[in-house]
């Protein structure tokens, strides 16, 4: 914490998580509780995360904030309840208003979970800045009501969101649990997305009836996949975390008038994903793939098999600007995919991101 004069001020890093089994459907709006368990992993770091700066001093006169150092004309809905919050469990009512100040190093609104980042990030530093009582469930707290999927970010690792009770998080498996698990994540567009992840889930819950069929699948896939977590068997947690997914988006697809996230290349990408698993003449896998509300997928691998899918990307989405860095990252090694009959899309990603499993939020 930075104290200069009266003005206090604490910056949170945190990373986005992804679902493993997706969070999708409130039960209450307000309070932010889901329908369903959820389990995610949340990600290292260094390459995405949202830093968010919170300040407080005596002279300020109201609320503020700044995205990406633009001052926004008002605080969000849900970034005001989370102050509100905050301000109803301080001790210290000399405390008033609050500067925020945050950056996200990737696109926003696009699928790629930066309201966990930007949620957990602010709930961290704010449970700083106050000096809340159990900070860890505090801010558990503070960024579910900002996001529900921001309850994961709080933490590193493998992360289960509960939906009874207190419907907080817990880690259920610590960064050091899997250290060979990558991830790759193909950035095919990074616009804002047609419909957000909160209208979207209202509107899944008020017309879907497979959306039902599906809460009753949620509790055992979690229990198989935290099992398979356990004893790191990547053909069982391949299956269940790409079932999950298209079983997400088919509930999306269910949804009246239908929301659709997936595109083309998102489609190509799963074709790609099946074709290249195949090819193991032991038939393992080698790669799953996700997707949140957006067309651009998460796949994990294990580092053993990172090069030669990075060189299959190279060949089925080739970029013919010679200064992009979008393949910068991927080796040369040439694999022979003769084997797996499928259209080269060039040009089609904007950006591929390597990473890994990360240890959770830091103070900086
Ligand atoms: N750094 C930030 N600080 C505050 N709010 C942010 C920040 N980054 C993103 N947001 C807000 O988060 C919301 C975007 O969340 P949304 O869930 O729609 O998309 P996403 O998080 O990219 O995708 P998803 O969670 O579906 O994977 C927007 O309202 C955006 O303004
Ligand atoms: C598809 C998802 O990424 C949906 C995330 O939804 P949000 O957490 O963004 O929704 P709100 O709680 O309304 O803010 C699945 C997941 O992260 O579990």
């Amino acid at each position: 914490m930075s104290d200069n004069s009266d003005c206090l001020s604490v910056t949170c890093q945190a990373s986005p998580n992804i679902a493993l089994i997706k969070y999708w459907g409130k039960r209450n709006e307000e309070l932010i509780l889901p329908d369903n368990d959820s389990l995610s992993i949340t990600l290292d770091l260094g390459e995405l995360h949202s830093d968010t700066t919170v300040s407080t001093s005596s002279s300020m006169t109201c609320d503020t904030f700044y995205f990406d150092g633009i001052q926004q004309t008002k605080l969000s809905k849900r970034m005001q309840k989370v102050l509100d919050e905050v301000r109803r469990r301080a001790k210290n009512d000399q405390i008033k208003f609050v500067e925020i100040r945050s950056h996200n190093t990737f696109p926003a609104s696009s699928g790629l979970a930066s309201s966990a980042s930007a949620y957990a990030s602010l709930a961290i530093a704010l449970t700083k800045l106050f000096n809340l009582e159990n900070p860890q469930s505090t801010a558990a707290y503070l960024a579910r009501i900002g996001s529900g999927s921001a309850v994961r970010s709080v933490y590193g690792g493998f992360v289960r969101w509960s939906s009874e009770g207190e419907c907080l998080s817990s880690c259920i498996y610590p960064v050091e649990h899997w250290p060979e698990l990558r991830l790759i994540i193909l950035i095919f567009n990074s616009s804002k997305k047609p419909v957000s992840s909160t209208d979207a889930m209202q509107r899944t819950r008020e017309t879907s009836t497979l959306f039902q069929a599906r809460l009753s699948t949620v509790n055992d896939k979690i229990e198989k996949l935290i099992q398979a977590i356990k004893i790191k068997d990547f053909n069982t947690f391949a299956k269940i975390v790409m079932m999950d997914s298209s079983q997400f988006h088919a509930v999306c697809m269910d949804t009246y008038p239908p929301v659709i996230y997936l595109n083309e290349q998102s489609k190509h990408l799963i074709d790609l994903v099946h074709a290249f698993n195949k090819t193991d003449e032991n038939e393992t896998m080698k790669v799953a793939y996700t997707f949140d509300a957006g067309p651009n997928p998460f796949c994990f691998i294990r580092e053993e098999h990172a090069d030669e899918f990075l060189s299959l990307l190279k060949h089925f989405y080739p970029s013919n600007n010679d200064n992009d860095n979008v393949h910068k990252q991927v080796s040369n090694i040439d694999g022979n995919f003769s084997s797996i009959n499928l259209p080269i899309m060039a040009n089609a990603l904007e950006r591929i991101v390597l990473t890994k499993i990360g240890s959770g939020p830091k103070i900086i």
